[in-house]
């Protein structure tokens, strides 16, 4: 299959959707983005790559870093982290606190925001202080995109400084004694990987181990074991895209994560992992034009898992 055609034919396609949906503002620094951007990355498990589009603009991960720290915290706690995180889709969007309160204060899923929050506060446990649990993060992704990322203090200040509703699910999982650290220092990890800096080449690169069962293809390394890998990955399909994962398994039928920077990685289990990118969102938070341009692709390359 000739993917740099595909790519191409897909960049092509799109290019009326791209002035759709609208770039996140609920953290004031994300909107300093070109908001008609779009690229677009594929690895395979070879290493032989295609990219189209800025693929080398760096722009905010947001909740693509979950997919990560979820893996991490898997690898430490292993079936335990599921007392203090469900594994089950929320059908809400990603900043609820509706169903938390019923819930005990037990989030749904590693992938919405609460979850997300526990994970990090379990990585905070583990590593003692939030500069080395942010350390150990970074490095993790650092180690699996074979090259060195940042975050972005701007992105990360005004996320802190806005962060109301994040502030509220922590301080509401704490009052159930889910949260074990100072929210302040769990709030600051999770605002940090989620201002971390990557471009869409990166981040497919960064994926491939959820293709090949949690092992690095070209190194060998192991980041989790195998059946871990296939846990992110059914999450990331039941979901990776909020109350919108339905749709999204309905319409591109791979797993994918999405974040509130515009981006969205998915995973071709045994054969690549992608990445693409465009700032403005819908609705429900996910990429407009990505989501878009996942469904052309496995429509184009039948590389759906169904
Ligand atoms: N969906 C997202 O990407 C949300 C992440 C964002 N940092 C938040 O907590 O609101």
């Amino acid at each position: 299959m000739n993917y740099q055609t595909i790519l191409e034919e897909i960049y092509e396609q799109i290019q009326p959707e791209l002035t759709k949906g609208k770039v996140a503002s609920y953290i004031p620094a994300l909107k300093q983005v070109d908001s008609d951007d779009f690229a677009m990355s594929i690895h395979l498990l070879d290493g032989t790559s295609y990219n189209i589009g800025s693929y080398n603009k760096k722009f905010s991960i947001q909740s693509i870093s979950k997919v990560f720290t979820f893996s991490m915290a898997l690898e430490l706690y292993s079936t335990k982290l599921y007392k203090r995180v469900w594994h089950e889709p929320s059908g809400n969007p990603f900043n609820s606190l509706i169903q938390l309160e019923y819930e005990k204060g037990i989030p749904r899923n590693p992938f919405i925001n609460a979850g997300a929050i526990v994970t990090t506060d379990t990585l905070l446990s583990y590593y003692k202080t939030k500069e080395k649990a942010f350390e150990a993060i970074n490095n993790f992704i650092n180690k699996l995109c074979k090259e060195d990322i940042t975050y972005n203090k701007e992105i990360f200040d005004s996320e802190l400084k806005h962060g109301f509703r994040n502030q509220a699910l922590a301080s509401l999982m704490k009052s159930f004694n889910n949260i074990k650290n100072p929210i302040e220092n769990t709030l600051d990890t999770y605002f940090k990987q989620c201002s971390l800096m990557m471009n869409c080449e990166q981040l497919a690169k960064s994926m491939l181990y959820l293709a090949n069962h949690g092992e690095d293809p070209d190194t060998k390394e192991i980041y989790i074991n195998s059946s871990r890998a296939k846990r992110v990955n059914s999450l990331m399909l039941t979901c990776g895209h909020y109350d919108a994962s339905g749709d999204f398994a309905f319409h591109v039928g791979l797993p994918g994560k999405s974040g509130v920077g515009g981006g969205i990685v998915a995973v071709v289990p045994k054969k690549m992992s992608i990445c693409v990118y465009s700032p403005r969102l819908n609705a429900k938070g996910n990429s407009h034009a990505g989501t878009k341009a996942l469904e052309l692709f496995t429509s184009k390359t039948k590389l759906s898992i169904f």
